[in-house]
């Protein structure tokens, strides 16, 4: 059997685990609490993050970095994107010569605003033969119920993203391939600051109309940036970019959606931040795609609104209100 490490042992890792498990492999969670890691091979169960989930017994597992890289020819990094760089930095020395990368992150580097896909080339000298990732409307409690759902396997090198393709194809999990991880990569992450500001129109009590004006006119913001980086317009209206902004914005789930909805009710972000241990993603990569963007030269209305409101400069009231009064134009503009 094929051994597959999968750092860590969050919502998205242990669900992951699940479809890599139930698609024949042999899966090593790496968990950074030893408690936890006891807990999966005790009670095949992480009770931390997918309580009341029985795990297959092909996942163990583990505290030691170096047993947990030892022998697996595919990677899987989901950790919370901002600590990327130093986690791998660390695990970077114990990974198997040609072994392959898969990101299942979704989020932009601060500072440097770069995707994960860059920082893990950066960090390990893999090249693009090498990294993968894997994006779509995957939330992770339905996934670890082994709800039926799709996703996206991208890789510069197609034979590579079929490869981790069939590795990962389980009876719930249906995965397609594709060679633009940027534009998959960005689709993940901008999903996330759209879904925060969907989250704050319900807060504060608005429906569908304009939830839906908001998904919609996310949709062409994250396209205009993408296409603007050189990743392929389709790929937004697939599973990695419509199809994940869909479950984000409409997923009670989801816990951008969630954090937004937090913030039109009236919090601050510190108190967020202090009510829960989940990452929502978007809190911290909306300014990052904000400066990818300034960068680039894309309008990018949303991205700044949610940054604002994130930041404690503008109420969710007001973002709403700019939204609607900003000066008109053409939708294909
Ligand atoms: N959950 C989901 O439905 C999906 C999530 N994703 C993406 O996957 C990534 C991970 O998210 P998710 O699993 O949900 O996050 P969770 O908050 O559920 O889990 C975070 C994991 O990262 C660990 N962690 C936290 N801080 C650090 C750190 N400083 N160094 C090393 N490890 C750390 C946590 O360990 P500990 O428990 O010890 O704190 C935990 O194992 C994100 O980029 C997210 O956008 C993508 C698709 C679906
Ligand atoms: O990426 C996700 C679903 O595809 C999970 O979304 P949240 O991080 O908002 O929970």
């Amino acid at each position: 059997m094929s051994k597959v490490a999968v750092f860590s042992a969050g919502s998205w890792g242990t669900a992951f685990s699940i479809v890599l498990a139930d698609a024949g492999n042999d899966v090593t969670l790496w968990a950074r609490r030893e408690e936890l890691a006891a807990a999966i091979n005790d009670r095949h169960e992480n009770p931390d993050y997918q309580p009341g989930i029985e795990l297959p017994a092909t996942i163990s597992g583990t505290h030691d970095v170096e047993k947990a890289l030892r022998g697996a020819d595919l990677v899987v990094l989901a950790t919370p994107s901002q600590t990327m760089r130093e986690n791998l930095t660390q695990w970077a020395p114990y990974v198997e010569k040609d072994a392959v990368f898969v990101s299942l992150m979704k989020g932009v580097e601060l500072g440097t605003l770069e995707r994960m896909s860059q920082v893990i080339a950066e960090v390990t000298g893999a090249g693009p033969d090498r990294i993968a990732v894997v994006s779509g409307p995957n939330l992770s409690p339905e996934i670890a119920r082994r709800e039926p759902a799709a996703s996206v396997v991208a890789c510069e090198d197609e034979d590579v993203a079929k490869m981790i393709q069939k590795r990962i194809h389980s009876p719930a999990f249906r995965p397609y391939t594709s060679v633009d991880v940027l534009g998959c990569e960005l689709g993940g992450a901008y999903k996330n600051v759209v879904g925060l500001a969907v989250g704050m129109a319900v807060g504060l009590g608005f429906g569908d109309n304009t939830t839906a004006s908001v998904i919609t006119r996310g949709l062409a913001e994250t396209a205009r940036l993408a296409m603007a980086l050189g990743a392929n317009p389709l790929t937004l209206m697939g599973l990695a970019g419509l199809g994940d902004l869909v479950a984000t914005c409409s997923s009670p789930l989801s816990r951008n959606r969630t954090f937004g909805e937090k913030l039109g009710q009236g919090m601050t972000t510190a108190d967020i931040y202090a009510s829960t241990n989940q990452v929502a993603e978007g809190a911290k990569s909306c300014s990052s795609l904000l400066a990818l963007a300034d960068r680039t030269g894309v309008d990018a209305p949303i991205a700044q609104a949610v940054t604002a409101v994130v930041d404690g400069r503008m109420t969710a009231q007001d973002m709403m209100e700019a939204f609607i009064a900003r000066d008109t134009k053409a939708e294909t503009d």
